[in-house]
């Protein structure tokens, strides 16, 4: 059976000492084993990439991520890392096209799929971030336009390279201080077309916007859901602690 994926990005988050206390706290917890059932991963602002791959140390059970990579594997694009640099930093995860990334810096479909590409080509998971807006949401349009999404960063993929992507659905309504929690009623349908289209074709299907500790158990009860990405919740330890021991609690059926 596949792995419950429960993981976090800080996003813009952490200082060195703040990433490096979070993660200690994380180790010692784990003690070099992830709990039964469970894929636990972190994806921290890029200047923390190596503490915490330092801190998690060699064959960790936990994966370790990068919040963004360029497709080109190197040359003049100030400002921007590639997926090759990310890997020599210790990452195994690139996010892709997250809501915020695509709001706010112009990631389009065809970004996301030249960076699924590129991730695939030097051996990274793609983390593909998917997830429509209100309106959309309320024109009845969800699972069109994510499918659209998922499709579009997924296109000349061969089955092989498929089986190697993390979907996460992310409903931007639903992310971050000015999302509101989704009801599990509301995400049974995109999860269904998500499901028919990638159910065990992929690593992973995760939800995430606004998970918290009183949701998570209900969320990952959502037929074809197989993890969760999480923010604020787990940006203090304690509480991404406690959301892998739901997500054991789950495994263990
Ligand atoms: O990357 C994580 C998601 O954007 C969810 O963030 P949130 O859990 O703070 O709503």
């Amino acid at each position: 059976m596949q792995p419950l994926w429960i993981g976090t990005s800080w996003k813009m988050n952490k200082t060195l000492a703040e990433a490096r206390e979070w993660t200690s706290a994380l180790v010692g917890h784990l003690d070099g084993r992830a709990p039964e059932g469970v894929q636990p991963f972190v994806i921290p602002s890029f200047t923390a990439t190596t503490t915490v791959a330092q801190i998690l140390g060699e064959d960790s059970p936990v994966l370790l991520g990068v919040q963004n990579a360029h497709w080109e594997d190197a040359g003049a694009w100030t400002g921007e890392i590639s997926v090759p640099q990310a890997k020599d930093a210790g990452a195994q995860i690139v996010e892709i096209g997250h809501s915020e990334r695509r709001e706010h810096f112009g990631e389009t479909v065809e970004t996301t799929r030249l960076k699924v590409a590129a991730s695939l080509r030097h051996g990274l998971t793609p983390l593909l971030c998917i997830g429509e807006s209100a309106e959309v949401k309320d024109a009845g349009g969800s699972s069109a336009f994510i499918l659209e999404q998922a499709r579009g960063a997924l296109e000349g993929l061969t089955e092989e390279q498929v089986a190697d992507v993390v979907i996460a659905y992310e409903p931007i309504w639903a992310i971050g201080e000015k999302g509101r929690p989704a009801t599990v009623e509301e995400l049974v349908e995109p999860f269904a077309a998500l499901g028919d289209e990638y159910s065990g074709r992929v690593k992973g299907l995760l939800y995430g916007g606004s998970v918290n500790l009183e949701n998570a158990a209900d969320l990952l009860g959502i037929e074809h859901v197989t993890g969760l990405f999480v923010g604020r919740t787990a940006w203090k330890v304690e509480g991404y602690l406690e959301l892998l021991r739901i997500g054991a609690e789950h495994a263990r059926g």
